[in-house]
């Protein structure tokens, strides 16, 4: 599988979940490479924004910022090395993320079905964009959806953000849960109005302010709680930048 590569090995790490249905709880990540979207103000850009590539980032504005070398960026590991790596940690929630975990299935399905053998607590989350449909052995090993959609504020294009045979498949599962990750009134309402059209269950719906510091999560937290308050949806902070900052690793 091809793992987003940190510190010259594949970015696995221990810690709490921090956003959404199972923050706070200890969890390792594994972080695949690869995306579907080219999302402005990804936090994960060393994941997909290659150079040569015509996607525009916040980040472009940062001096001394440049556009990833794609083979300095991914590191190719077997579902052994996947397992020898997870294998110090005393603990047996798996998030699997990126990037788009969903492009890599195959390797994912022959990693969960390895673990669950050797142990049946093991409980697998994903974090996606919601815009690839699982396959079966996917679905059949995974217990959580942790399904992010886009929206405009990503400057995806809708085309590629909006697919509605995915929000069919995530509306149905019993195990998907919506985070869509707010900066402004604008987002709202388009929540609001995605909720309507893909009739999205909003018992199951968490809304997230924008931000990679805890100064700029701070800025919206409260308006967006009342938001939270009015609609009847969850609200989830991204509870590591508070702890850690913007880091990678944690
Ligand atoms: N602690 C922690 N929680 C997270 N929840 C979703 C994350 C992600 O990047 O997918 C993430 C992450 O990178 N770190
Ligand atoms: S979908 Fe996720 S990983 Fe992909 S560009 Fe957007 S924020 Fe980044
Ligand atoms: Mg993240």
């Amino acid at each position: 599988m091809k793992i987003a590569k940190f510190n010259g090995k594949g970015e696995i790490f221990y810690t709490i979940q921090g956003e959404g249905k199972s923050l706070g709880k200890p969890t390792v990540f594994i972080r695949s490479s690869l995306c579907n979207l080219h999302c402005i103000w990804c936090d994960t850009d060393y994941t997909w924004n290659w150079k040569n590539t015509p996607y525009p980032h916040v980040f472009d504005q940062t001096p001394g910022y440049e556009k990833y070398d794609k083979k300095e960026q991914i590191v190719e590991l077997s579902t052994a090395q996947i397992i020898e790596e997870i294998a110090p940690y005393a603990c047996k929630n798996l998030v699997l993320t990126g990037g788009e975990p969903l492009l890599q299935q195959k390797a994912w399905v022959e990693l969960m079905a390895q673990l669950r053998k050797k142990d049946a607590g093991y409980w697998f989350e994903v974090e996606t964009n919601g815009t690839l449909l699982p396959s079966s052995e996917f679905d059949a090993l995974i217990d959580q959806y942790n399904v992010s959609p886009k929206l405009e504020n990503s400057n995806n294009s809708m085309k590629i953000r909006e697919k509605p045979e995915a929000y069919a498949f995530f509306r149905q599962s019993p195990k998907a849960w919506f985070k869509f990750v707010i900066a402004q009134q604008a987002d709202l309402e388009e929540v609001l109005e995605l909720i309507k059209k893909y009739d999205l269950p909003s018992h199951k719906v968490y809304l997230m302010p924008e931000g990679t510091t805890p100064e700029q999560l701070k800025s919206k937290q409260s308006w967006l709680v009342e938001q939270c308050k009015q609609y009847g949806f969850h609200y989830t902070d991204r509870l590591h930048i508070h702890i850690y900052g913007s880091k990678r690793g944690v």
